[in-house]
């Protein structure tokens, strides 16, 4: 297409010293892609980004740097992944989401656009269906958050959908693709990348933490819910499958492929109890756990819909069964444990 740039540049990974952000980079790095990250490493670590991948700290609503940044290193694609990730956390403030979130992805696809850069890749999540009643939930489910964190996502898509409205057709034509992920877990085969949080949420993540000593005990948060055993069903997928999903939605755009909303899982539910009784089964040992009451705004049952994205990309998932993804995070978590530069500060200064 007349003024897209070649589908030899650079891709500008934002949140790329981040858990998904950071298996995205290996991903195009295992491709032989050129990489640049830009992270403001407030929950992001700078040992999570590999060696010869330049990291520019900064903040990405920043557009005298992302021009800046956009010209010194011939970015071709944005990938971003750069945000604020915690449902609660965005309950209890909202307008530091709507900020980081909303505000800051307005300021990149504005720079996007300036610069000519027509090529955008968006982190979303299945958060923006809220309370669905139906499953699979495919991307026709109507759209309702109902929290900060998923509307604030909801309005980048947005922002994408009309950006992509007005300059599709010009000849520096914009085109996006917003991957919705469900449940992300685990962790790179390899052991170059897992997840490393101050403060963790995510089922698999805390059960790792508790199975490995390092805390007392799991709570389930509620067993009442109308679900086969009572405890939430969530369709849980692979890191690096869903870094792959990101090099399939990469080649899609560089194909000159149409803008596209996606669903990113595997289309299979498993409940909270499952989960947790692979984790004993992987690591032969008892998980101590206790229920407790309900987390408020948990849906029942999330499952996605993944018909779409099957069609629409050339993406082949290899790690898509609960044992792998459990497996992965377990070793990772050991690996943190021994090895603590892995836990290298993120910023001392936040
Ligand atoms: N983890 C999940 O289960 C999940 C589910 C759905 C969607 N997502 C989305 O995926 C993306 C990545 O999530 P993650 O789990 O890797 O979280 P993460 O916190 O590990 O990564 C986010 C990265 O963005 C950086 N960052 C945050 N604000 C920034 C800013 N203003 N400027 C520059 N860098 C900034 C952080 O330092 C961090 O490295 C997020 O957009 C999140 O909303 C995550
Ligand atoms: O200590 C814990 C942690 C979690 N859970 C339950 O485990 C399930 C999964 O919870 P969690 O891993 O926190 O993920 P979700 O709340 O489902 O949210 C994740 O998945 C969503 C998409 O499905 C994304 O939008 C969010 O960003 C992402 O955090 C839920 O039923 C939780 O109540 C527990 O019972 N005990």
């Amino acid at each position: 297409m007349t003024g897209e740039k070649s589908d030899s540049a650079t891709v500008l990974v934002t949140g790329g010293a981040g858990y998904i952000g950071s298996h995205a980079v290996l991903a195009l790095r295992d491709r032989g892609r050129a990489v640049v990250v830009l992270d403001d490493l407030s929950t992001g670590r700078r040992s999570a980004v590999p060696d010869g991948v330049p990291l520019v700290e900064g903040d990405v609503g920043d557009k005298a740097l992302l021009a800046d940044l956009f010209a010194r290193h011939g970015i071709g694609t944005v990938m971003h992944f750069a945000g604020s990730i915690v449902v609660p956390e965005s309950v209890e403030r909202p307008l530091a989401y709507y900020r980081n979130n909303t505000v800051k992805s307005h300021a990149l696809i504005e720079a996007c656009v300036e610069a000519g850069i027509g090529r955008f890749i968006f982190s979303s999540t299945a958060a923006v269906y809220g309370m669905p009643e139906r499953l699979p939930i495919d991307e026709r489910t109507p759209l309702m958050p109902i929290n900060p964190y998923g509307a604030s996502k909801l309005m980048t898509e947005w922002m994408l959908r009309d950006t992509a409205a007005a300059h599709g057709l010009r000849p520096a034509a914009f085109r996006y693709v917003a991957l919705r992920y469900f449940n992300v877990a685990g962790a790179d085969p390899q052991g170059r990348s897992g997840q490393v949080s101050r403060v963790a949420t995510h089922l698999i993540k805390i059960a790792a933490q508790t199975v490995t000593g390092q805390r007392a005990e799991l709570q389930i948060h509620g067993d009442d819910y109308d679900t086969p055993d009572g405890t939430c069903v969530r369709d849980y997928i692979h890191v690096s499958d869903l870094a792959d999903a990101h090099v399939a939605a990469l080649r899609h755009l560089e194909a000159g492929g149409a803008s596209e909303v996606l669903n990113c899982g595997y289309g299979r539910g498993y409940s909270v109890r499952e989960v947790l009784a692979m984790v004993e089964r992987v690591t032969g040992r008892p998980l101590p756990m206790r229920i407790g009451p309900r987390r408020a705004g948990d849906p029942p049952a999330l499952v996605a819909g993944v018909e779409r994205i099957g069609v629409t990309l050339d993406w082949t998932p290899r790690h898509a069964d609960l044992e792998t993804i459990v497996a992965s995070a377990l070793a990772w978590e050991e690996r943190l444990l021994k090895d603590h530069s892995v836990l290298q500060p993120s910023n001392p200064s936040r």
